[in-house]
């Protein structure tokens, strides 16, 4: 697996993921699209104005973003939730240990603030929250493919360009990386 921008290192295999054969199956989808009709909203997308596309890829991009504020906000109110629960006990108990004859149900409580024991309970919107985030993830992912196909970009040079800015130890083995002329050309 190399061409003219990019190569393996020497006594190295390509290696095989998950994650690369649903891209390269996608990918290839994706080109196959060119020769589709205009049912196919792929073709659409490769065939008509870029600006199409590359508007896509903005929005989706805005929208991984409100998705993962969305997340953010599930997140913080859950907290603020838990803290105000754990205040109003440490409250309620301090009140009571003022009271000689509740002293020992105080104690009982022990519920003296800590943050570190907060009780957080992520609500149901929590999950579905990360679940909008992933689907609006995969969309940018998917339009962004529809990018690279119609500006001719190749999957393998892609994880190049990736490949290229990881050390030589999180590289994985066999990864390949673009050819020392291609790197931040035209940046
Ligand atoms: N992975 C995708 C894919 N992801 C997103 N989309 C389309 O992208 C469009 C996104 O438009 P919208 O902005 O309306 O997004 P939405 O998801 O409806 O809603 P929001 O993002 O606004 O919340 C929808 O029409 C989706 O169907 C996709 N269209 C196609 N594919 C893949 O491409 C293949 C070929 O698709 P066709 O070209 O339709 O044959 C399919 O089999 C899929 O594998």
């Amino acid at each position: 697996m190399a061409d003219g921008k990019i190569s393996v290192p020497d006594g190295e295999e390509a290696p095989a993921s998950q994650i690369g054969a649903t891209l390269e199956a996608l990918a290839a989808t994706i080109a196959d699209r060119r020769d589709a009709g205009e049912e196919s909203y792929t073709h659409r997308l490769l065939a008509g104005s870029p600006d199409k596309v590359l508007k896509k890829v903005m929005e989706e991009a805005g929208e991984v973003a409100l998705a993962a504020k969305d997340v953010e906000a599930w997140a913080t109110s859950s907290i603020a939730a838990a803290v105000a629960f754990e205040s109003a006990c440490a409250a309620e108990s301090a009140a009571a240990a003022e009271t000689p004859a509740s002293v020992e149900a105080a104690a009982a409580a022990d519920c003296a603030f800590d943050p570190d024991e907060l009780a957080v309970q992520l609500p149901p919107e929590y999950d579905a929250a990360i679940d909008h985030l992933r689907y609006e993830a995969a969309d940018v992912v998917y339009h962004l493919m529809v990018v690279l196909e119609r500006y001719g970009i190749s999957l393998d040079e892609f994880a190049a360009e990736l490949n290229t800015r990881m050390t030589a130890a999180e590289r994985p083995k066999g990864a390949v990386c673009l050819r020392p002329e291609h790197v931040k050309r035209g940046k």
